[in-house]
């Protein structure tokens, strides 16, 4: 198995207080890979480890090594734009650019220097996010038009366009209706022919539905009376929906707590 990006003994901190403590895994290319676990177990901290978001929060701090295709994340000459252009990343609820459709395909194209035809680049990108049907004769209109789940292809459209070798996806389905959930699980199988993708999502059935592997979080209580988010077991989605190795996985996953 290639690992693509792989988190050894990761904590990360807010402020003083540690979030979620030692995660260790790997993420292998051309997989899905789901996060599973309890709210504010740090399942969306640790996907903002993958791609230095937490960065941009001035109390958050990571200490250990993420490394992405074998390289230290956060060492001194990684450009976390670059970081962010190559591990792109699509949130919980649709966030499209009060511009175009067009425009929000062609624009962070732009800002990343593409210099090929951009009529194609925004008609693949839409395509490959099994939109283009849908909004092919209105490409002028605002994406902000669109319905929900035709917004959230769009901003996967957007994500794609940039070219990044991974996508993380923070909840993407949560503010879908169902049958829009299911478009963009069947999107999302056939995207892991071209990229790596990391979700985190509440939805068991749709991890054990699309994931390869699945990683399974939880969080303890502290002395201080705070909690703290760790990894319990990472495995295939298989083994962990069916023979899992620790009892709290068996009990989450069965529907018995979270
Ligand atoms: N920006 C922040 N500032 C301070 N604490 C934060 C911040 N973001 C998250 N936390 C804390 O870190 C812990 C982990 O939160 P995180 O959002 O990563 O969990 P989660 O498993 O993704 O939860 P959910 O499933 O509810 O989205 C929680 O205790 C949360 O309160």
């Amino acid at each position: 198995m290639t690992a693509i990006l792989s988190a050894k003994s990761v904590n990360v901190y807010y402020g003083s207080t540690l979030a979620v403590r030692d995660v260790s895994l790997d993420i292998p290319k051309n997989q899905i890979v789901a996060f599973i676990g309890p709210s504010g177990c740090g399942k969306s901290t640790i996907l903002r480890c993958f791609n230095r978001l937490n960065d941009l929060i001035p109390s958050a701090r990571v200490e250990g090594l993420v490394t992405f295709q074998g390289s230290d994340l956060y060492a001194k000459v990684m450009d976390p734009v670059e970081v962010r252009r190559r591990i792109g990343m699509v949130f919980q609820k649709p966030n499209p650019f009060p511009k175009s459709i067009y425009d929000n395909i062609a624009f962070g194209a732009r800002v990343n220097g593409y210099r090929g035809n951009m009529d194609e680049l925004v008609e693949q990108s839409i395509q490959q996010a099994a939109l283009w049907d849908e909004v092919k004769d209105k490409l002028k209109e605002s994406g902000l038009s669109l319905s929900g789940g035709q917004q959230q292809r769009l901003c996967i459209a957007r994500a794609i366009a940039i070219q990044p070798e991974i996508i993380l996806m923070d909840e993407p389905c949560s503010a879908l209706d169902p049958i829009s959930t299911l478009r963009i699980e069947e999107l999302l199988r056939e995207l892991k022919e071209r990229f790596t993708i990391v979700i985190v999502t509440h939805n068991m059935q749709q991890a054990s539905r699309i994931s390869d592997r699945t990683a399974f979080f939880n969080a303890e209580p502290t002395p201080k009376g705070g909690k703290v988010g760790y990894l319990v077991e990472y495995d295939t989605t298989d083994s962990i929906f069916q023979s899992p190795r620790e009892q709290s996985t068996k009990e989450y996953v069965s529907g018995r707590f979270g």
